[in-house]
């Protein structure tokens, strides 16, 4: 039998079928995936082949087979292992939520995040929310970046999660694909996330992240069905994407403007800092890309480890 993961708690598995059968699923022997150095061998939104075993009367599942991902999103442990956590796999698109004032989300918070995306492989929508508590001022700077993400190819939507604007729009988006949401604690996640669901409780918060003795838990994101078909991955206590490991010159190509502009750089492994007939410098002397875009690229490229973890990877 196949079946999706819905939720994992270590050593079992909520694996449900096409038909919409559930079964709690374990491993059978040693799974190694290749390239990944991973504590947890499979995650929500893998697929996985299983067969079914009676002991007892209990009927369950051992999975013997996953099916090849075409995304996944990991986190790094804090501790000296090393070793990455997969939170889940096969997201179809994240929805970024961003606030301009309440609280307030910087570029370099978006751009990181949106690298980070892209390094993954998941689609990103933005959703600016509360547009129904903006003044005009606020509202101009909300249209200035929808312009600014929408040239480079982000799909922008003013929402209001308590009117309820735009809210079928993001539910249309939403239909028969697998969606997360993401943004800093108060934009209003839980709030949008209720006005598309009602009843659906997802747990942005996260009660406490640490043990008694000081260690991180580990989180385990839940995959919950929506009633107008496709799904939800909750991660609790998550907030951002977390920090990918790159090459400063693998930046650019996270960058959709920089990347499309590199190939008319005099140098192919032109940094787009100071190098002569850089054209991405160029472009930026022309205002063709924005001022704040490049601005993240240079932070990003310049490594500035320590803001990247407080901006991107929040934890409370
Ligand atoms: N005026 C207005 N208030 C909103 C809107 N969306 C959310 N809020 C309010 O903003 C506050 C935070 O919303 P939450 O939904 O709890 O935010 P969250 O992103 O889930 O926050 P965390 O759980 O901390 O990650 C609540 O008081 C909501 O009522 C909106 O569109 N307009
Ligand atoms: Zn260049």
């Amino acid at each position: 039998m196949t079946g999706l993961v819905y939720k994992s708690t270590g050593s079992w598995y909520t694996v449900k079928t096409h038909s919409g059968e559930t079964y709690d699923c374990r491993i059978k022997g040693k799974f190694r995936i290749k390239g990944i150095k991973s504590t947890n061998p499979i995650a929500v939104g893998d697929y996985v082949d299983f067969e079914l075993e009676t002991n007892n009367n209990q009927v369950s599942g051992v999975i013997h087979n996953i099916h090849d991902r075409k995304n996944y999103i990991v986190r790094k442990s804090v501790n000296l292992s090393k070793q990455t956590h997969i939170i889940a796999s096969n997201i179809d698109q994240v929805f970024l939520m961003i606030t301009i004032n309440n609280p307030p989300t910087l570029t370099s918070f978006i751009d990181r995040f949106l690298v980070t995306a892209e390094a993954y492989s998941v689609k990103t929508i933005l959703l600016f929310n509360k547009i129904d508590t903006y003044d005009e001022e606020t509202l101009d700077e909300v249209r200035y970046l929808a312009h600014v993400y929408r040239k480079i190819g982000y799909e922008c939507i003013g929402v209001s999660a308590k009117t309820g604007k735009n809210v079928e729009k993001v539910k249309g988006l939403m239909q028969d694909k697998v969606s997360m949401f993401s943004g800093h604690s108060g934009v209003g996640k839980s709030t949008l996330v209720n006005a598309i669901e009602p009843g659906l409780n997802i747990k942005t918060k996260e009660i406490s992240t640490l043990h008694s003795q000081g260690q991180h838990t580990t989180t385990f994101a839940e995959m919950f069905d929506l009633s107008f078909g496709g799904q939800i991955i909750d991660t609790p206590g998550i907030k951002g994407f977390g920090v990918v490991d790159m090459d400063k010159y693998e930046v650019g190509d996270y960058f959709p403007e920089i990347f499309n502009l590199k190939q008319d750089c005099k140098f192919n492994n032109c940094l787009h800092i100071k190098e002569p007939k850089c054209a991405v410098k160029a472009a930026l002397d022309q205002d063709e890309i924005a001022f704040s875009r490049y601005r993240s690229y240079l932070q990003i490229v310049e490594g500035d480890e320590e803001h990247y973890r407080t901006d991107n990877y929040e934890q409370d």
